[in-house]
């Protein structure tokens, strides 16, 4: 190649410069700066489609050159956006494409990429296509006391035996009939749970209607041991907790249909004094409060009708019959716009689509979170999600996590 790097691929983007209606004129279409190298992507094979091929310019040298491509590239779109995502690789979105297939990654220094640098003595990149999510993470299950957070969990319990497990917690009050030590709960000392959460032995630990109830570490382990998906069955203070740790998890807020229900669901089950259950009634309408905290739950479910509470919450969790037909279906349905503008913060990215008609039903702005990633090439590069934004609020308002 050998043509030096003219400026405006360094200082942005100037319109008439020939060396850019060179590049555009083989469609290329981005140019991203990563150090001292400039990875211009796009390309033509056949002289028709858009390709996604990738040529390199080293500032340092003033010399272009085509770099070995490892991995599967994207398939020809009608056209796409480079980002740099941080300094070892450009995150790209192909543009008019299915949510399932709109967003990869071109490795430039990661450790793989390096690592087959130096073993083919050649310049090396590699594309790897983003995917949402990335296995089952555990579930945080709250809700005020009376709400019906144990009867969905023994639902799940008993229709998926093998596929989840309970987070077994531990509890300073006192077990009811048919409780089962080790089994509903751990029924403790105060000063020896005391103890234990001073040497660190809990994930999580709070004081729940006068009792101090906490989740061990070792209660979330013997679950991930057993190759199960951990449930917590923990109250809101809890959940704050577990948001703020080291575990990734799903976290689900159950509402009662109205405050009168919550109350007689309560007395009906018979568990507790007056004087609890007043004391309980009195903390759930705080802990009402708490469930709608800006991003504290991921969803809300209103328990009103059991069954239909239970349907949606397997739907949430990817276990109905349905959900998986109606996810394949709103990737398909969500297209990243032709037309978009990206911003970003940290690791977020929101994409702006073209103007929308007021009402359209079709969101054209998206949030693509990519805070989280793991794996990479080879292979996948997992964890991303990805939210359609609803064009009738304002931008954090999801109207659905894809
Ligand atoms: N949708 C529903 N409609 C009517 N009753 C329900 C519903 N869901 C649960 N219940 C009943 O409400 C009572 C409380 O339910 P459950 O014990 O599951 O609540 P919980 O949220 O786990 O309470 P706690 O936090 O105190 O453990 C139970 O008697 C249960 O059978
Ligand atoms: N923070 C935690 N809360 C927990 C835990 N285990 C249960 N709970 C919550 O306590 C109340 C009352 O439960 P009950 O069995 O006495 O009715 C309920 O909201 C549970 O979700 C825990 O480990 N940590």
């Amino acid at each position: 190649m050998g043509e030096e790097a003219p400026e405006y691929l360094l200082d942005g983007l100037d319109k008439f410069s020939p060396l850019r209606c060179d590049l555009e004129s083989q469609g290329y279409q981005t140019a991203t700066t990563v150090g001292d190298k400039i990875y211009v992507i796009g390309g033509s094979d056949d002289g028709t489609k858009l390709s996604m091929n990738v040529k390199v310019f080293d500032k340092l040298t003033g010399i272009w050159s085509i770099p070995t491509v490892l991995g599967t590239k994207p398939v020809p779109s009608k056209g796409h956006s480079a980002v740099l995502f941080n300094n070892d690789r450009i995150l790209i979105l192909t543009r008019d494409s299915p949510l399932d297939d709109c967003t990869w990654f071109l490795e430039v220094s990661t450790p793989f990429v390096k690592e087959k640098d130096k073993i083919l003595g050649t310049e090396v990149v590699a594309w790897s296509k983003g995917v949402r999510g990335d296995g089952p993470m555990p579930i945080v299950i709250s809700g005020p006391s009376g709400v019906g957070k144990g009867t969905l969990i023994s639902k799940l319990m008993k229709e998926f035996p093998s596929t989840f497990g309970f987070s077994v917690s531990h509890t300073t009050r006192a077990p009811r009939e048919k409780e089962v030590d080790g089994v509903h709960y751990h029924f403790t000392e105060r000063s020896k749970m005391e103890k234990e959460i001073m040497d660190g032995k809990f994930l999580e630990s709070a004081l729940v209607h006068g009792n101090l109830y906490g989740t061990s570490i070792e209660a979330v382990e013997a679950v991930t041991d057993a190759g199960k998906r951990c449930i917590l069955d923990i109250d809101v203070q809890g959940a704050r907790s577990v948001r703020s740790s080291s575990l990734e998890a799903i976290f689900i807020f159950i509402c009662p249909p109205s405050f009168e229900d919550l109350e007689k669901r309560l007395r009906d089950r018979g568990t507790e004094t007056e004087e609890q259950v007043q004391k309980r009634l009195r903390n759930a309408k705080a802990e009402l409060d708490q469930g709608k905290s800006p991003g504290l739950f991921d969803h809300i479910l209103v328990n009103d009708v059991l069954e239909t509470c239970y349907k949606n919450l397997k739907k949430i969790l990817g276990l109905d019959e349905t959900a998986d037909a109606l996810y394949q279906q709103s990737m398909k349905n969500h297209k990243i716009p032709l037309c978009y503008s990206i911003s970003k913060t940290d690791q977020k990215f929101l994409i702006h689509g073209g103007s929308n008609e007021l009402g359209a039903a079709t969101p054209t702005s998206f949030m693509l979170d990519a805070s989280l990633l793991k794996g990479g090439a080879p292979g996948r590069t997992r964890g991303l999600k990805i939210y359609a934004i609803d064009p009738l609020t304002d931008s954090l308002n999801w109207i659905e996590q894809l």
